[in-house]
């Protein structure tokens, strides 16, 4: 028997879009996952037609951050794109975590951790490319599976971008287009990363084969390199220089042919204000590339 269940459902839009708050036990991560899901009004159980995009959370957030803060639905409703958000990492008594903040629980690094204590529930890259859309195509029939891309925000940026090219590289699961609100862009080279790699692998080494910069190359080697790809980062953002590396990414991207449209904003910071501000041109972005 499934374990999905909505446990609240919100009307947030006056033409009627809809943001479902649900509960499943998952088997990627052996323990009870929260996501939620906005429905725009357009949407309709017997048309497997409307387009979702997923967008992952940085540190410390949860399934609601985005949905309180960011202001889109409005926007995803008139695109008629589906948002979905997920939690940013397991959680529960029995799951491992630790005090600091960019560590455990609220900072899953959207990859499958191979170390104790992480590995028996820290396998959030197989929850978000696999089984997530998976429970999303069973319990919600009028998305179209086939229609789907990613975002994210910093932590969840670093996980857009690199679930996305490690997708095309396996060629597993096919993510139409990918963007980042200043995402941790060369984990393998900045604090935080190196500091969840080390704990989730065991080494930074281990970490270059889920580093955006470093899949870039991979990418570029078997001519599997998107159109484009929108990145928007503020400039008085307080972990620009030290965490998130945009040089690095911006300048590897350029050497390998990727194009990338960045978007450097004065006076914006790392905050949801920021990401107000920018994210209606995300939604356009992929309902574009969604049509
Ligand atoms: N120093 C910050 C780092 C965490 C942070 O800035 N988190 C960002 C993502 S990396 C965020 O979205 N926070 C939640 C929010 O603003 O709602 C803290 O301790 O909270």
């Amino acid at each position: 028997m499934s374990s999905f269940k909505i446990l609240s459902s919100t009307r947030v839009t006056r033409q009627g879009g809809v943001l479902h708050r649900c509960q499943h036990q998952s088997n990627s991560t052996a323990c009870d996952m929260m996501f939620a899901i906005f429905l725009p009004h357009s949407y309709h159980e017997s048309s497997p037609t409307t387009p979702a995009l997923y967008y992952l959370s940085g540190l410390t957030c949860n399934d609601q951050n985005f949905s309180q803060k960011a202001g889109a639905f409005l926007h995803a409703d008139a695109a008629g794109l589906a948002l979905v958000l997920p939690d940013t990492s397991p959680r529960g008594e029995a799951v491992a975590n630790d005090d600091a903040y960019d560590l455990g629980q609220g900072a899953g690094f959207y990859i499958n951790a191979t170390q104790e204590p992480w590995k028996a529930h820290f396998q959030m890259e197989s929850y978000i490319q696999k089984e997530l859309p998976a429970v999303i195509n069973e319990n919600f029939p009028g998305i179209n599976p086939a229609l789907k891309s990613i975002s994210g925000h910093s932590m969840g940026g670093h996980g857009a971008l690199t679930l996305a090219f490690k997708s095309k590289i396996s060629g597993e699961t096919d993510w139409k287009s990918v963007s980042a609100f200043a995402p941790i862009c060369h984990p393998t080279a900045c604090p935080w990363g190196k500091k969840a790699f080390e704990n989730y692998f065991g080494s930074v080494e281990i970490g270059l084969a889920h580093d955006a910069t470093e899949l870039l190359k991979q990418l570029a080697e078997k001519s599997l390199l998107y159109d484009d790809i929108l990145i928007d980062q503020g400039l008085d953002d307080e972990f620009l220089k030290e965490q998130l590396c945009l040089d690095d990414f911006e300048s590897t991207a350029a050497s390998v042919g990727q194009t990338v449209t960045i978007r450097r904003h004065e006076g914006m910071d790392h905050s949801y204000y920021f990401i107000a501000a920018c994210v209606a041109d995300h939604i356009d972005f992929h309902a574009k590339k969604l049509k």
